[in-house]
């Protein structure tokens, strides 16, 4: 494909060229959480600030890795990981936010995302929608650990994905509300954990890509709770999120070293 930055190498959205970037990234969706989870990083640089593609490189434990923001939603987190991928990355860890929906998932609590519902559009453009949005056992079960030993209440299990972020919170008043009601208390009767917006676009897109990516979230609230009038703790605080990453991302290093 004609390269629409004008230089060669130089990814048109992420503004960053091969080397740039480690093989592994982590990818929150706001920017600002970039600069926070540079912080864990030994020797963290700015590379580049594009659009909603915020990138820093650094390194973890001698190893070179990267983080870059994709904004909302999977037409952005496509693009991020297909230009990362084309710089030399191949393993990937969503660090987001998300809202619970089984009712044992609290504000504070952490969910990793061992598949997703493709109630989005990005990832039908990838592949039928048969094929299921799966994340990389490897990078769950270095998730799973790593929330394990740090002692957080996690709960592993399927989000759900969707454009319309209101139309998770306001489904009333969207014109196909009977579809979006009626799906939604389908995903509760088959146990998913929590609603989000990019792991589907991004399990597929990496399936199709032939890399690694996996999530973990940092539950703000639960809606469900809320309805059914139980303490619903509202949190933003998403440090907990990043560690547990940050430290998956230690054991895939180590795990990768001793293949
Ligand atoms: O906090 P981030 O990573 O952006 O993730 C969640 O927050 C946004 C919606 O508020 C969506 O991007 C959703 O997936
Ligand atoms: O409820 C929520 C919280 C964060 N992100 C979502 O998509 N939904």
């Amino acid at each position: 494909m004609q390269n629409y930055s004008g230089e060669e190498g130089l990814q048109y959205h992420l503004q960053i060229r091969p080397g740039d970037v480690g093989r592994y990234v982590i990818m929150p969706g706001d920017p600002k959480r970039c600069a926070k989870i540079a912080k864990h990083f030994d020797d963290a640089k700015l590379i580049a600030d594009s659009r909603e593609y915020v990138t820093y490189t650094g390194y973890l434990d001698g190893e070179k890795v990267s983080v870059t923001s994709t904004g909302i939603g999977g037409p952005s987190a496509s693009i991020a990981l297909e230009e990362l991928t084309l710089c030399g990355a191949d393993t990937f860890i969503r660090v987001g936010t998300c809202g619970g929906i089984e009712l044992d998932v609290k504000g504070g609590d952490i969910v990793v995302a061992t598949g997703a519902i493709r109630m989005e559009g990005t990832s039908r453009e990838y592949a039928p929608i048969e094929y299921p949005a799966v994340a990389d056992l490897d990078v769950t079960n270095a998730l799973v650990a790593a929330a394990k030993e740090l002692g957080h209440t996690y709960h592993a299990g399927v989000v759900q994905c969707k454009d319309a972020f209101y139309g998770q919170h306001e489904p009333q008043r969207m014109p196909v509300s009977y579809e979006l009601l009626n799906k939604w208390e389908a995903w509760k009767r088959m146990g998913c954990k929590a609603s989000e917006m990019e792991s589907a676009a991004l399990f597929i897109a990496a399936s199709h890509l032939r890399v690694r990516c996996g999530s973990d979230f940092l539950v703000v609230g639960n809606q469900e709770r809320n309805a059914l009038g139980m303490e619903n703790p509202i949190v933003h605080d998403t440090e907990a999120a990043i560690t547990v990453a940050v430290e998956a991302i230690r054991k895939l290093i180590k795990a990768d070293r001793e293949k």
